[in-house]
């Protein structure tokens, strides 16, 4: 089939990439010469395991960019994976979904055939219905159940595994109006479905897909939250949090997928989409009070942490190390990460804080300019006070004589992955 992708970033590169390697012909949309450019040079313009390779493989062939949309009227489905990010006060911005589906619209006032267009992006119910349709049968001057129908294909990848969350998915949603949209999602899905040893596919409607992203992510960091409040109570009863989650997580009706206690979620999406379900759900009136608690825990979990360092070490004037930057191992993305709450507090609190991380320095350094930065774990920890662990990297569960060249040894732990032994104070926030 020919696909059209509107969109390189991580979902619309990846996706593009993996589509190609099922057998479609794909063309990827956006606005960025440097990441178009990239992409026809057969480079991915994201770090994501095995997507250079496939990138590699299918650019100039089965793969490739542009910046014209007219590339979509060659093409029999166009797939939107533009950013949706939060406003100030939680909802949803559809801003760049918007100017992406005028854009669409207005391209296809020249096509001839049928047409779908599949909202890929994470969007609150009735988006794609009632803000997306309308644009396109506005801009096109077709008419929607006829000309063209709409789409919606939730997306389940996580950074730093996108790849292969995409090619051998726990399932795959798809949403539509119509039983020919149905049909040309199906043809599009196929190919992957059949080589990913055929995980369930779930056909439903537009709205349906829509809601089943925000329920799974709203979901997941949830359960995230719950196992935060629960190793909580532990820390206050003396109780090991991890024997304990680890026997629940042994119950299949719970599993142990995503109860890992510690500083909380980050990331560009649980944050933003948790956010955006609550405030799309008081806005039909309905005031969602467990996902409320979920951030409000989540919130909670660096003032806890900086409660703790308090125990120890006073931070006005200390040297305080923050190990790990990045929202989670495995990626260089800070968005989010817990570690600019801590950072946050810490310099309010007049600490002198040194920051390290494997890959994603740079990116901190856009948000704190002034604080310093290691090229080591251990030149951050030589002569610093305390040191608070905020990301899982293995390198951080390794670290042992590193310690001795603190000038106090105080160890907080955001994420339980560095070894207790005499000569640390060793405090876990869980
Ligand atoms: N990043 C992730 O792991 C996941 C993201 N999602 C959802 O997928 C959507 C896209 O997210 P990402 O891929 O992370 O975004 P991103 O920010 O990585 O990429 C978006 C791309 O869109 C391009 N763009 C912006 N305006 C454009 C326009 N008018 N026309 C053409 N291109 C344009 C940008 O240049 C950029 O390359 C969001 O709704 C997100 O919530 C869903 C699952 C996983
Ligand atoms: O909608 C999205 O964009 C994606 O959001 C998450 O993926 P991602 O943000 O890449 O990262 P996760 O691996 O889910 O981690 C999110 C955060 O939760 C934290 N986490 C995760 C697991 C856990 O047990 N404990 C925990 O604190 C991580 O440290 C991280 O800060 C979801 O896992 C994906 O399914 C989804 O597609």
């Amino acid at each position: 089939m020919e696909i059209s992708i509107i969109g390189s970033g991580y979902v619309g590169t990846t996706i593009a990439a993996c589509f190609a390697e099922v057998g479609h012909d794909v063309v990827n949309v956006d606005i960025d010469e440097d990441i178009v450019t990239s992409l026809n040079d057969g480079e991915a313009p994201i770090h994501e395991p095995g997507l250079d390779e496939l990138v590699e493989k299918h650019a100039g062939d089965r793969l490739r960019a542009t910046t014209d949309y007219d590339a979509i009227l060659e093409t029999d489905a166009t797939f939107l994976a533009l950013p949706t990010p939060s406003e100030d006060d939680g909802h949803i911005d559809l801003s760049i979904m918007e100017a992406g589906a005028r854009s669409v619209g207005r391209t296809l006032a020249d096509k001839e055939g049928y047409h779908v267009v599949v909202t890929k992006s994470t969007v609150v119910p009735t988006t794609t219905e009632e803000v997306i349709a309308p644009i396109l049968e506005e801009e096109s001057g077709l008419e929607l159940g006829s000309d063209f129908d709409v789409g919606m294909n939730p997306e389940f990848l996580r950074e730093g595994s996108a790849v292969a969350d995409f090619l051998d998915p726990d399932k795959v949603v798809l949403g539509s109006q119509t039983d020919r949209a149905a049909t040309v999602l199906r043809d599009v899905f196929d190919p992957l479905v059949e080589q990913a040893d055929s995980p369930p596919v779930i056909e439903t409607g537009v709205r349906e897909a829509e809601m089943i992203k925000y329920a799974n992510n709203a979901f997941l960091a949830s359960k995230i939250s719950l196992a935060n409040d629960l190793a909580n109570i532990c820390k206050e009863y003396d109780i090991d949090s991890e024997e304990v989650l680890d026997a629940v997580g042994l119950d299949s009706r719970i599993g142990s997928a995503f109860l890992g206690a510690g500083v909380g979620w980050g990331g560009s999406c649980f944050p933003k989409d948790v956010a955006a379900i609550v405030a799309a759900a008081r806005d039909v009136g309905y005031e969602a009070k467990m996902l409320e608690a979920a951030v409000e825990v989540n919130d909670r979990q660096p003032v806890r942490m900086l409660d703790i360092l308090r125990d120890h070490v006073d931070p006005s004037g200390a040297r305080v190390a923050v190990l790990g930057l990045a929202f989670k191992p495995g990626t260089d993305d800070v968005r989010n990460s817990r570690a600019i709450p801590l950072i946050d507090a810490l310099l309010d609190a007049g600490a002198d804080v040194v920051g390290y991380d494997p890959v994603a320095t740079e990116n901190m350094r856009d948000h704190f300019p002034d604080i310093d930065y290691a090229d080591s774990a251990a030149e951050a920890l030589a002569d610093a006070d305390a040191a608070l662990v905020v990301t899982d990297w293995d390198e951080f569960a390794a670290l042992d004589d590193e310690f001795d060249a603190m000038t106090d040894a105080v160890v907080v732990d955001g994420r339980r992955i560095v070894s207790r032994r005499d000569g640390i104070v060793y405090e876990s926030l869980v």
